[in-house]
């Protein structure tokens, strides 16, 4: 056969082999799972309608994901199955069986289902996010630790309060007319918060909110990328156009990540680093220093870890207290007891300190109940069943995928009573009614008093509030996320009042544009708001 007999031959047999690869890409899961499916066959779960092979992929695409398991819950109850292409996910939402699973028996993290993740960030290696419960995790989660722990945090607040003040006197120079995204501000805060938090650097984020910013750019299109990467077209049909996005996105990050590591070998970073704490670190794997490899896989999660959830929690709180004049008005008058609330022929409210952050209590009742209703990691978490298991009233075999989803048990009305959906920040103070007074110990502790957030977390728990999943798995980064959110808050209110814009459509308008993507985000317009300053300038 000549040269060019073999070339048309290879054209036309190539795309016919990977049509076939990729059948069996399809196939060969489903088939695999068959009897694991029939051992799942006895749970309750919502019909299947299309092709069988999709399962019940339609009714996830048709309706937003977090909602869709939220009226399933609702439906089904406490347990059900859900058929996916290649396997039967078990959704649990029961609370007592949710703390056997994540905290008594500590099922290990699927960690299939972080596949993407590992590819999009860190070289196809696993990271303290994605890895089971090896050696080399638990060195990693111990040697970070401490950059969390509440001396080091209270290191960190002035340059918190720093950070929170440049975004608002840009929020100032817009002027109340303006309405602007405040989930995209609280973007920029998070971003510079990392850059001082883990590199110390400024990234520039809050200096003009006005002003494109390189690392939010690029930190937020990796977000998006590892959305996209759920699509199965984009990463089976690379040539394709969003998928060749996609891979940029990836590259302008590892660059990102590459040139930061780069700059802290030239200029080490402060002891009080997180960076610090990982360059230090012995990998119990080699005995010696991470790799440069692994150094780059584990600060690109961070980076992506700490940012939007954060970001989103404080976009979502933002948006309640700016839908509800009551609670605004309750915030403003905890701010002027403390002496915080800014009001005109006032002298100058007090510089906002460490120790006031617990005292705020209804203030912190409201974030509590702004991240029960609005989780930014509303998808929650996904373990693998290690051996037949009794949950909930049901067996669940051995290799079951277990989907606990946060936002559908947060808004459970068989957790949270018949007042599940209302935003209502008195159920978490004492006296407060939906017999969560238990919970109340919790909420007005110090921003990052190590001890009592974990007994809140501990009593929040049992109740099925889990925005920071629970057990050895839980939020590394929790104590600076929540001081965060307290310190913005804090700042934002005592400066500023909030209105959502008109064509908003209120807090239903907006919440009803929400989508899990990755985590629980904004409609594409953000979370448009105008900022009226108390004082007027
Ligand atoms: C409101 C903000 C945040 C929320 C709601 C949140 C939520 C969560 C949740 C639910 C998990 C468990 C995920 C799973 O089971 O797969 C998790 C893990 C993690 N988070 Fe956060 N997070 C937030 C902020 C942060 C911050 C600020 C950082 C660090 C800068 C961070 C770093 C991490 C890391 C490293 C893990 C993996 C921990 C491990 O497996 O040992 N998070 N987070």
């Amino acid at each position: 056969m000549d040269f060019l007999a073999k070339l048309v031959l290879s054209v036309l047999i190539t795309p016919l082999l990977y049509g076939l690869y990729l059948a069996s890409q399809v196939l060969w899961p489903y088939v695999k799972s068959i009897p694991l499916r029939r051992r799942l066959a006895h749970l309750p779960g919502p019909p299947v309608t299309g092709w069988f092979i999709l399962g019940n992929v339609p009714d996830l695409v048709r309706t937003p994901v977090h909602q869709c398991m939220a009226q399933w819950t609702e439906r089904y109850g406490k347990i059900f199955k859900v058929e996916l292409p290649n396997t039967t996910a078990v959704v649990l939402t029961d609370p007592e069986a949710v703390a056997q699973v994540l905290k008594v028996e500590r099922f290990e993290k699927l960690t299939t289902s972080y596949q993407n993740m590992e590819k999009l960030t860190a070289e196809q290696q696993p990271n303290i996010l994605t890895e089971p419960l090896s050696a080399y995790y638990k060195a990693v989660r111990r040697a970070v630790t401490p950059a969390f722990s509440t001396a080091n945090l209270k290191r960190f607040f002035p340059r918190l309060l720093d950070i929170t003040q440049r975004a608002m006197a840009g929020l100032e120079a817009a002027g109340p007319a303006a309405a602007l995204d405040m989930d995209r501000l609280a973007q920029r805060l998070t971003i510079d918060v990392i850059g001082s938090f883990a590199f110390d650097r400024d990234f520039g984020a809050t200096t003009d909110i006005a002003q494109p910013n390189e690392a939010l750019q690029v930190v937020g299109e990796l977000m998006t990328a590892l959305q996209r990467m759920l699509n199965p077209l984009n990463r089976w049909f690379w040539w394709r156009k969003e998928a060749r996005w996609l891979w940029a996105s990836r590259r302008r990050y590892d660059a990102l990540v590459r040139r930061a590591l780069e700059d802290l070998r030239a200029r080490p970073p402060a002891e009080h680093t997180l960076l610090h704490h990982l360059m230090h670190l012995t990998d119990p794997d080699t005995g010696k220093p991470l790799s440069a490899r692994r150094l780059r896989c584990e600060t690109a999660l961070f980076w992506i870890a700490g940012f939007e959830t954060t970001a989103h929690a404080i976009g979502w709180t933002l948006m309640f207290i700016a839908g509800s004049p009551e609670v605004e008005a309750r915030i403003s008058s905890e701010l002027e007891g403390a002496g915080l609330l800014a009001a005109p022929g006032r002298p100058e409210p007090r510089q906002l300190s460490w120790g006031d952050l617990g005292g705020l209590k209804y203030l912190n009742a409201v974030i509590h109940e702004s991240m029960r209703l609005m989780p930014p990691a509303s998808g929650g978490t996904v373990r693998a069943v290690p051996r037949d298991t009794e949950l909930a009233g049901y067996t669940v075999a051995k290799g079951a995928m277990l989907w606990i989803p946060f936002y559908a048990m947060q808004r459970s009305e068989r957790v949270w009573g018949p007042d599940a959906a209302e935003f209502r920040p008195e159920r978490w103070l004492s006296g407060g009614g939906g017999g969560t007074a238990g919970v109340a110990a919790g909420v007005g502790v110090g921003a990052a008093e190590e001890d009592d957030i974990v007994r809140a977390a501990d009593a929040q728990a049992a109740r099925g509030f889990l925005p920071f999943s629970e057990g050895p798995r839980s939020c590394v980064g929790q104590s600076l996320a929540l001081l965060e959110l307290r310190t913005a808050l804090a700042l934002l209110c005592g400066r500023f009042r909030f209105r959502l814009a008109d064509d908003m459509g209120g807090v239903q308008g907006a919440v009803s544009e929400a989508r899990q993507h990755i985590t629980l985000k904004p409609g594409d317009r953000g979370l448009l708001m105008h900022a009226i300053p108390r004082m007027p300038p």
